[in-house]
């Protein structure tokens, strides 16, 4: 069997390999020529999967190791028979690490308390709905806005409207999916009116898809008044991104999101347990055979931590520390160009673990805090 895949999927020839031949291609540029051989053909969201990519090659499985499915038109390989599959979930706690990292860094710049700020969360699924859980959980005032599953769910008590909530919330977290039609369609969905109404000092974060905020009508604004604090890991247009509007936010970072080494090796084993499925075969190996414990296992806390924000700062970032991946992507982009160094810095992205798989020490006082974060606790008195 012939397995094509990104260059960017960890754990592929441990897995797949163990049932074919692994050939692996840059996914920004696969073409149809590349697949004249293929079996199975896997891809990240950099790679645009349809029938005509397709047409007169004898793959018969697509697999992708993200969340998004904007990258696959599921409906074209469906009527062509081709089964398509994705991995739900499977960087979503990497997100919401980020998500933390993030604001924690914003209140420590504007010297401001998280728990002053009321959080509005836009698509509550699988990253939004966690995010959701662990604000709450840390004590913060969360609102969230999902039509769907109000909709589907008949809930309009837990869910706000979109307007609504951004007239109440002061940081608006953007974890939709991009839908370009339908009942409701995400495109732009922060539009121009929407960016000009929001308020001064509003904190805005979008690690959903670049194309759900109008970026152009966000850059005029930022241009004009420069009064927002804005946090974009995701993009119009990636790679070839808008240089100034990169240089113009408060934390530009090149889609890296859900890049932590726990997201992609669970994205690759979804696929391979729905490869080995498909293709009858048994499953050889399984997550914690290829994932290695983390480096920093255990982290002390200390005494000097005595606010609870602080103690989320000093653990968040001595696990995540995201102006490391402003910074070097800053650096990427200033010595290759914007395009190159969006794609050379994910390619090249440095180990990062999720907070969930390390170990803090702390007092009894301080572990509801710390597993509210996200980490596990351990009693330092012991
Ligand atoms: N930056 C990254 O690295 C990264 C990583 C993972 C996922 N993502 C993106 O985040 C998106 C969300 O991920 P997820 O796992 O939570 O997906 P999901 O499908 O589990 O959840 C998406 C939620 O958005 C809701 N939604 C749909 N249309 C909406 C609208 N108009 N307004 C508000 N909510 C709406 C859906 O009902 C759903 O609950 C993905 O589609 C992907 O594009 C980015
Ligand atoms: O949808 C997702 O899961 C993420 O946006 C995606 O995985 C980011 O990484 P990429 O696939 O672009 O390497």
């Amino acid at each position: 069997m012939n397995i094509i895949a990104d260059q960017n999927m960890p754990g592929i020839e441990a897995t797949f390999g163990r049932h074919g031949h692994v050939t692996r291609v840059d996914g920004r540029h696969v073409s149809r020529d590349q697949l004249l051989h293929a079996d199975v053909l896997l891809v990240r969201s950099v790679t645009q999967v349809d029938p005509a990519l397709l047409e007169g090659t004898p793959v018969r499985f697509v697999g992708s190791a993200t969340i998004g499915t904007d990258h696959l038109d599921l409906e074209g390989l469906r009527a062509a028979g081709i089964p398509a599959v994705h991995a739900p979930g499977c960087n979503a706690e990497g997100v919401v690490d980020y998500v933390l990292s993030s604001l924690l860094l914003a209140c420590q710049r504007e010297q401001c308390q998280i728990s002053d700020k009321t959080i509005g969360v836009v698509g509550a699924g699988q990253v939004g709905g966690r995010l959701v859980a662990r604000l709450e959980a840390l004590g913060l005032s969360v609102l969230a806005c999902d039509p769907p599953r109000a909709e589907r769910e008949g809930d309009t008590e837990h869910f706000v409207t979109l307007d609504e909530l951004l007239a109440r919330c002061s940081v608006i977290c953007c974890h939709m999916p991009l839908v370009r039609d339908g009942a409701h369609p995400t495109h732009h969905l922060l539009g121009a009116a929407r960016i000009e109404a929001l308020s001064p000092g509003t904190w805005l974060l979008n690690a959903g898809r670049g194309s759900c905020i109008d970026t152009a009508a966000l850059g005029a604004r930022l241009e004009r008044a420069g009064d927002l604090t804005v946090m974009l890991d995701v993009w119009e247009n990636e790679p070839d991104i808008d240089d100034a509007l990169r240089q113009r936010v408060d934390l530009a970072t090149p889609h890296i999101a859900g890049y932590s080494l726990e997201g992609r090796l669970r994205g690759t084993m979804m696929l391979y347990e729905a490869f080995t499925e498909w293709a009858g075969v048994t499953a050889e190996v399984e997550l914690a055979d290829v994932l290695a414990p983390p480096v920093v296992a255990t982290l002390g806390v200390g005494q000097a931590e005595a606010s609870p924000q602080r103690l989320w700062q000093a653990l968040s970032h001595a696990i995540f520390d995201v102006r490391r991946d402003a910074d070097l992507f800053d650096r990427y982009c200033r010595r290759l160009g914007v395009a190159t160094g969006f794609d050379r810095y994910r390619k090249e992205y440095p180990e990062r673990r999720e907070f969930g798989s390390t170990v803090a020490y702390g007092s009894r006082e301080q572990a509801d805090s710390i597993r509210a974060l996200g980490f596990q606790w351990v009693d330092d008195s012991l």
